[in-house]
């Protein structure tokens, strides 16, 4: 049995998607634990007035490649970035580039995707579908090519409440799909996306539904190997814990839960989400790796349970800065519950805030940001409100296929041994500390502007009641009565308590 490692010793890595989130990652794993890879090519575009180049001498630069620097400073030798945009004909690789890595590339692992749950349909299928579909004509020109691993999602059989480690039948033929989009115009296409969709919640699980079939369409060509991850967190262990550098799925969340700003969402009953730290993901694609080298895979990750009150005692213990509010949210599956909470602990705070705002001579900001945040959060209400039932024989078993170094420590993907409040604890430090580029010592003002933030409430509160009941008692002749009756049994108790400590005495 020859440990991962040691499988990706002298081989050729292309990458798609190593600017990503996951991609990184992988990049970092590969050339921590796998030392002895000969190169790691990746195909990056030109993005925001940066090149290629400077975009990824600025990736390799961040705190995740600190562990790698540390013990080779000249590993960005292995890294041979190739410019290519997915979405062109021929992803936009030059032939001399194509040559290159049809003579060379040994694994090929397919992470470029775009994620957004609002993309146009058209764009999505130019990439998720159509460029997954040129890459592996690429990858029909390697010769020597050992195994092809597309990432996909737990998500793109959602339409589905139990999913199986198999490749369903795409909603569409994926070829008549792509024929109808060339002739449509970009306002046809919009109104007929809701039909083509179906019964999945957007254009992002449908079409990595349909890149999921077009990858199967090769198996019988090349060794491929598809990864289905649930909801994809920080880091538990590597290359440190809480390492998390984007507000998609739940980062978002924590981050406008710990700022006070997001109150209330609407999710299953017992707020639990299947969530996974993105190590863990990236030690299972590795693994992967070397086994569809072998055999043919199709692993989900193993998702583990996301609870409210960690996210929430968390941030109470390593405060957010400036906090809009104390962080605390109600959770709830009820429509009704939620547009109470909607309304008493989203809208009205941010009224009375831009009421404040504009009373002040400054522009109000409030509303618009909630309006952003309520259309973020109906966006992930879909996955947060159902549960689905996975199956993970294959994760099982290339465990078990795993050196007992690799399985324990190197390349562990058992997520029965995450402790999950610690685990969230070092996830919303991450968000704090790598998302937002707070600084830790900031916590003991964080914690004062909590308080005052608590005291301010409590006084609000106070204030509130008195006026409500003023107004009541002015219009009814009970409440005055009642009123009445309570301030006279308290004189009452107070005369009594004064009159036998004074015996007492
Ligand atoms: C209450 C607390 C505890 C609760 C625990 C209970 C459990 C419930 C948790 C449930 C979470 C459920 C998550 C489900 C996710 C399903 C995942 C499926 C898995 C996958 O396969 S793929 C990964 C998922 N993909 C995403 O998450 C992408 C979703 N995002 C989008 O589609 C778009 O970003 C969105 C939301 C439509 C917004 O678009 P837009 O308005 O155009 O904004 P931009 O994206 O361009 O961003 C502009 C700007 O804002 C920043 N930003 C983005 N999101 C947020 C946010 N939530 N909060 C604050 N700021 C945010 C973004 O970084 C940009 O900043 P710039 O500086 O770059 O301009
Ligand atoms: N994050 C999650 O929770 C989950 C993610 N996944 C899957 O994992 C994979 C990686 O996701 P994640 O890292 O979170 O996503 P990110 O959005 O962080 O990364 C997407 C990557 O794709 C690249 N890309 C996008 N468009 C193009 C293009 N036109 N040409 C070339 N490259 C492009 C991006 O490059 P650039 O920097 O140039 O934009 C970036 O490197 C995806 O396939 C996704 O479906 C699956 C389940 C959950």
């Amino acid at each position: 049995m020859t440990s991962v490692a040691d499988y990706y010793a002298g081989k050729n890595v292309l990458i798609t998607g190593a600017t990503g989130f996951m991609g990184k990652v992988l990049v970092e794993k590969l050339l921590r634990c796998c030392p002895q890879v000969r190169a790691l090519f990746l195909l990056v575009r030109p993005k925001a007035g940066q090149s290629m180049q400077q975009r990824v001498d600025d990736m390799i630069k961040c705190k995740l490649f600190d562990r790698v620097r540390e013990d080779d400073a000249h590993f960005h030798r292995k890294i041979v970035p190739i410019s290519s945009e997915l979405t062109e004909p021929g992803l936009a690789i030059s032939p001399e580039d194509a040559d290159k890595l049809a003579a060379c590339v040994n694994i090929v692992f397919h992470c470029a995707a775009t994620i957004r749950f609002d993309e146009p349909l058209k764009h999505a299928v130019q990439l998720n579908v159509i460029g997954t579909q040129q890459l592996l004509g690429l990858a029909r020109r390697m010769r020597h090519l050992e195994a092809f691993i597309h990432i996909s999602t737990a998500y793109a059989n959602c339409n589905r409440k139990h999913i199986d480690e198999v490749i369903y039948p795409p909603p569409v033929e994926p070829r008549k799909l792509i024929e109808s989009l060339e002739w449509m115009d970009d306002r046809i296409v919009q109104d007929i996306t809701p039909r083509l969709i179906g019964n999945r919640p957007n254009t992002y699980t449908y079409t990595k539904a349909l890149a999921e079939y077009v990858v199967q369409q090769e198996q019988d060509k090349l060794n491929i190997g598809i990864i289905r991850p649930s909801i994809v967190g920080a880091s538990w262990q590597e290359p440190f814990p809480g390492w998390i550098d984007n507000f998609n799925g739940p980062s978002g969340v924590f981050i406008a839960a710990g700022k006070g700003i997001l109150r209330t969402m609407r999710a299953n009953n017992d707020a639990v989400a299947d969530l996974i730290p993105v190590d863990v993901v990236i030690n299972l694609t590795l693994a992967a790796g070397w086994y569809t080298a072998v055999h043919k895979l199709v692993p989900r990750c193993p998702p583990g349970p996301l609870q409210k009150h960690h996210v929430m005692s968390s941030f109470k213990r390593n405060p957010l800065e400036q906090a809009f509010r104390r962080p605390n949210a109600n959770i709830t599956s009820n429509y009704l519950i939620y547009q109470y909470w909607i309304l008493v602990s989203h809208k009205f705070p941010a009224l009375l805030y831009d009421l404040v705002l504009r009373l002040t001579g400054q522009k109000p900001q409030m509303m618009r940001i909630f309006n952003r945040l309520h259309k973020a959060i109906s966006l992930l209400e879909y996955f947060s409100s159902q549960d689905w039932e996975w199956n993970s024989e294959n994760v099982n078993m290339l465990m078990a296929q795993l050196s007992p170094e690799d399985r324990k420590v190197t390349f562990n993907f058992d997520v029965r041994q995450l402790n999950w409040p610690e685990y969230i604890e070092n996830y919303c430090i991450g968000t704090k500390k790598y998302v937002l580029n707070e600084d830790m010592s900031d916590i003991p003002a964080a914690r004062q502007h909590l308080r005052k933030l608590r005291n301010i409430r409590y006084t609000f509160n106070t204030v509130l009641v008195v006026f409500i009941w003023r107004v009541f008692i002015a219009r009814s002749q009970m409440a005055r009565n009642i009123w009445y009756f309570v301030v006279s049994l308290c004189f009452k108790f107070l005369s009594y308590f004064r009159a036998s400590s004074t015996l007492t005495n």
